[in-house]
């Protein structure tokens, strides 16, 4: 590899500071006998998963959130997921929680997402928020986007105008960041790559803004980068070797901006889902 040009985002400074932030507003909700709880529901060993949900308890502990864990044999039916959501739903010390994703084959997602309280919708991907995201009403945000447009905030990459291509449709990144980029607030124009696009290398060079998120080690390319454009890369895979993403690190030597795996937008998305928690317990409290 030769020379790192990019200014790195470096998510894991940026989300420090978010949790001091963070911090300040927990000591606040406790003068007032408030401590936010946010849970996480596991099923199965996968170790991965096992990975992201300890990085999220000990965020928590960082911060002051009460932390609860629902981790679950591999052979748990729907019904006892499903029991589980219920009881979390009307445990009052659970603020906002989030089942992990992927479950077990056997198990049906979508029941599962619907079943969440959307109040205590801790990653912003219940199917009332992610209508309320379109419809322009107040929600809990999709964790990674908004990770990813903070980021890109904090280091003052100009959103409003910018082109910004996204790769992958899927439910956690690709989809929902059109939806966050194109509100008035951040005034971005985006276009949404996946399977099917004709060429995806010509997109990706038209783009200010790449936000990579295939989940294909590698898939974007330094001779696909518009020189000076700013790439996130979202795409984790697990490998022998470690974490991989789905931006060639050659691609550094190209762009002006680089949000690298590991330490982008995965700490950004621990940061995000922390907020959600806070903002919720601070939600509560305003109505009663
Ligand atoms: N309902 C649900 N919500 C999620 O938000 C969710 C999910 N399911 N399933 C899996 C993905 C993945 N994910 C990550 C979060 C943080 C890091 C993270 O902090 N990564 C560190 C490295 C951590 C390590 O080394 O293991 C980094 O990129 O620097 C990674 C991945 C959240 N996800």
């Amino acid at each position: 590899m030769g020379r790192v040009t990019a200014t790195i985002l470096n998510g894991r400074a940026t989300r420090d500071a978010i949790f001091d932030d963070l911090r300040a507003r927990v000591a606040a909700l406790a003068e007032r006998g408030v401590t936010p709880g946010l849970a996480t529901v596991l099923v199965g060993d996968d170790p991965g998963s096992h990975s992201y949900v300890r990085g999220k308890h000990k965020a928590c502990e960082k911060v002051g959130i009460t932390s609860i864990r629902r981790d679950l044999p591999a052979d748990t039916t729907q019904e006892q997921l499903e029991a589980v959501i219920d009881e979390l739903n009307a445990d009052p010390t659970c603020t906002a929680y989030i089942v992990q994703l992927p479950l077990p084959k056997h198990l049906d997602p979508n029941p599962i997402l619907e079943r969440i309280d959307p109040r205590k919708d801790g990653d912003g991907l219940h199917p009332v928020n992610l209508g309320k995201l379109v419809l322009g009403d107040e929600a809990p945000l999709p964790a990674t986007p908004r990770g990813v447009v903070e980021l890109l905030r904090r280091y003052d990459v100009p959103l409003a105008g910018a082109n910004v291509t996204v790769v992958g449709r899927g439910v956690t990144v690709g989809r929902p960041i059109g939806l966050l980029l194109t509100r008035r607030s951040e005034n971005a124009t985006v276009t949404l790559c996946h399977t099917g696009t004709k060429d995806l290398a010509a997109e990706v060079r038209r783009a200010d803004i790449v936000v990579a998120g295939a989940g294909s080690p590698g898939l974007i390319t330094a001779d696909m980068v518009k020189p000076g454009a700013a790439v996130v890369d979202v795409g984790i895979t697990r490998t022998d070797q470690g974490l991989v993403g789905d931006v060639h690190p050659d691609v550094a030597e190209v762009a002006g901006y680089l949000a690298p795996i590991p330490g982008g937008a995965g700490p950004m998305t621990i940061a995000m889902l922390l907020t959600n928690t806070v903002e919720a317990a601070e939600r509560d409290l305003a109505n009663g």
